[in-house]
């Protein structure tokens, strides 16, 4: 089943527009498993299993793995994820961007390494550095176009005087994800929750791109504003929150707590969207 798909049955069957972001931290594991890398899989598979049939999405991001050596225990948690949800799409955050030829290396690692849905990349190299993820019909590839951080600033809110009308940077990046650079509708875009105005701006230059939007729960963005900007009929979102979920509790009800966190991020999603 190809990644739209699979995002349109898991929002509808969880009723849901959360995804929850796997970012091991092992610092802040709980009691037991604290500062131990080892524990990197059995911690996100509690969560993985607490958590499936709340969400829409889970995003596994590869640093937090790679940092630790961990990336056999990310293996192992896309094979968990496939077993165990199978109906949830996974979207491996490893925010790549490189030359065609290495970026062949990396889509393949995305894909037919972890079996990932979809994978988030910087469109900063240009087309062909995101060209060979395309060829893997029914895959996923969310740009980064307006981010959820302060220095998000720095680049995306430039003025390209070059082009007509002088859009922004993101501005410009929604326009050709939406149009020439989405060869087989694989294509979607990153803005993040603490921007709401500028998810509103992407979502009116892409109204059909599905928006994966972090930046709920720790980084303060705002929920329902996020989704009364970028939600539409046509038009998916994917609202994620890692560190908020994942360390509701610290305590040996982690997995618990993480569930409970979900449910009410979950719920304030739902209540905006039928607003
Ligand atoms: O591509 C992303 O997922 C991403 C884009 C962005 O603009 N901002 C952003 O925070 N992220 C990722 O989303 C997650 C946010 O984590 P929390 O702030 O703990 O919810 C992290 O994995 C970030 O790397």
């Amino acid at each position: 089943m190809n990644f739209t798909d699979m995002l349109r049955g898991a929002t509808a069957q969880n009723n849901s527009l959360l995804c929850v972001g796997l970012d091991p931290e092992p610092t802040r594991f709980p009691a037991g498993m604290q500062g131990d890398p080892r524990k990197i899989y059995d911690f996100c598979a509690a969560i993985v299993d607490a958590t499936a049939d709340l969400v829409c999405a889970f995003k596994p991001q590869i640093a937090y793995f790679a940092a630790h050596s961990a990336e056999d225990q990310l293996e192992r948690l896309m094979q968990h994820m496939r077993a165990n949800a199978p109906q949830v799409p996974v979207i491996l955050d490893a925010k790549r961007g490189d030359i065609g030829s290495t970026a062949e290396q990396y889509a393949k690692e995305a894909f037919e390494r972890y079996g990932a849905d979809a994978v988030t990349l910087s469109p900063f190299m240009g087309f062909d550095s995101i060209e060979p993820y395309l060829a893997y019909h029914g895959k996923g590839a969310f740009l980064l176009c307006r981010t959820s951080n302060p220095g998000g600033d720095d680049l995306q809110n430039q003025r390209l005087a070059s082009i007509e009308g002088q859009p922004l940077m993101y501005e410009h990046v929604a326009r050709l994800a939406q149009g020439p650079w989405n060869k087989n509708g694989q294509l979607g875009l990153v803005v993040g929750a603490t921007y709401p105005q500028e998810i509103e701006r992407v979502r009116a230059i892409a109204p059909t791109l599905p928006l994966l939007i972090p930046g709920v729960g720790a980084q303060g963005g705002d929920a329902a504003a996020t989704v009364r900007a970028g939600l539409r009929n046509d038009g998916p979102i994917i609202v994620n929150s890692s560190r908020a979920v994942l360390y509701a509790s610290q305590g040996a009800d982690f997995a618990a707590a993480a569930r409970t966190a979900a449910q009410h991020t979950r719920a304030v999603l739902e209540a905006s969207r039928s607003r």
